[in-house]
């Protein structure tokens, strides 16, 4: 392979990627998704950034931020490569559409604040999200400052086991470097997290945007109430090598496909539901339920117990809703292809009779 991918690796290149690349890929040029828009998308590549244009068989909204594509001529996207992570949901609204919202994010910096804004089944909800993502999550908590952050910490430990939680203050110089801890040089995080919890205020303390940083200005636009809004999904750079992917879309999440993340987060439950005596239990007060003695002896809140049963809920109706539409738009194509063909074939007999 020839291509020199050195200097790639300050964009979160890694091995996981050159893997994926043949003899043939040489004349391509790798390059990372940093915006993506409505009929191109923006790239880093070595060269420096590229506008790139996606082939007649792909559509841009097949892409996210965060991707390596390689790119043919320095213009046209040639091939997405395999993603080590990636970030969807359920489109907004009725439609039944999964919507691919980040790709190839490491660290998932889940924010909320030592006050009212703490809710658990919100934060859970994140969770599954970056479990099902296939991202390391990090819960904050910010706002320490202001209130004792102890019963914060207790409880933001009890939503996933073995979870990660940094209390600070995001106006303190050091808070950038209490996340750094769990974000190496090269990666590529997200900060998730309701409005007000400082997710602005964390987030210039990582681009050093506060001591006159490069960036905000160009990423943010002023709204009417000259309130700081994110309007584009976009890939940046934070102090030290690491990578910032900021994208108002991860604020309404609708599960789908998540599982695998419910069983990660929930693994506790999980785990105690297989002990109860009947293999199919719905732990509402059947004889032998572990889950249910749990509850009884203090050692599970109840609370969890629901809201791991309507998360799951609303993840299997998600994912069926949308893959039947799914399926619905398979038939929809097979059977205009089939019409379209005997029309084609009518046309051609009628060619011969003449
Ligand atoms: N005392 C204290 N104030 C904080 C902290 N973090 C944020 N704030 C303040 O809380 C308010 C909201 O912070 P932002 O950073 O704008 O919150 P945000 O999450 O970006 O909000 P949106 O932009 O609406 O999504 C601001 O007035 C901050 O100065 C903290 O750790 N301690
Ligand atoms: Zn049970």
């Amino acid at each position: 392979m020839s291509l020199n991918t050195n200097d790639l690796t300050r964009y979160g290149w890694t091995d996981f990627f050159a893997d994926q690349l043949t003899d043939d890929d040489a004349v391509l040029v790798p390059a990372r998704i940093s915006e993506v828009r409505r009929d191109v998308v923006l790239a880093l590549s070595a060269q420096g950034p590229l506008e790139l244009i996606t082939p007649p068989d792909m559509s841009v909204a097949e892409l996210a931020v965060g991707d390596w594509v390689l790119a043919r001529s320095e213009n046209r996207v040639e091939r997405v490569l395999e993603r080590r992570s990636r970030i969807n949901r359920r489109a907004a609204g009725h439609d039944a559409r999964s919507q691919l919202i980040a790709a190839n994010v490491d660290v998932l910096f889940i924010t909320t604040s030592c006050n009212a804004d703490f809710n658990a089944a919100r934060l859970e909800r994140y969770l599954v999200m970056a479990a099902s993502a296939g991202c390391t999550p990090v819960l904050v908590l910010t706002k320490a400052d202001l209130e004792d952050p102890a019963p914060y910490i207790a409880q933001a430990q009890a939503l996933q086991p073995g979870l990660a939680v940094i209390a600070l203050n995001a106006h303190e110089s050091d808070a950038a470097t209490a996340l750094f801890d769990h974000w190496q040089e090269g990666q590529t995080a997200a900060l998730l997290g309701s409005s007000g919890v400082g997710k602005s205020t964390l987030t210039n303390a990582l681009t050093g945007a506060d001591d006159g940083g490069p960036l905000t200005a160009a990423i943010r636009e002023d709204d009417a109430k000259g309130r700081h809004t994110t309007t584009t999904r976009n890939l940046y750079p934070a102090l030290h090598g690491r990578w910032i992917i900021d994208t108002p879309g991860m604020r309404e999440l609708q599960l789908l496909d998540a599982q695998d993340g419910i069983g990660a987060v929930f693994s506790d439950l999980e785990e105690l539901a297989t002990q109860c005596k009947f293999r199919n239990c719905s732990h509402a007060g059947e004889p032998g339920c572990a889950i249910g003695a749990a509850i009884a002896s203090g050692e599970l809140d109840a609370d969890r117990l629901s809201r791991w049963q309507k998360l799951s809920e609303e993840d299997a109706l998600n994912t069926e809703t949308v893959h039947e539409a799914r399926s619905r738009g398979k038939a929809t194509t097979r059977y205009q292809r089939r019409t379209q063909e005997e029309a084609a074939s009518r046309k051609g007999k009628h060619k011969k009779k003449r």
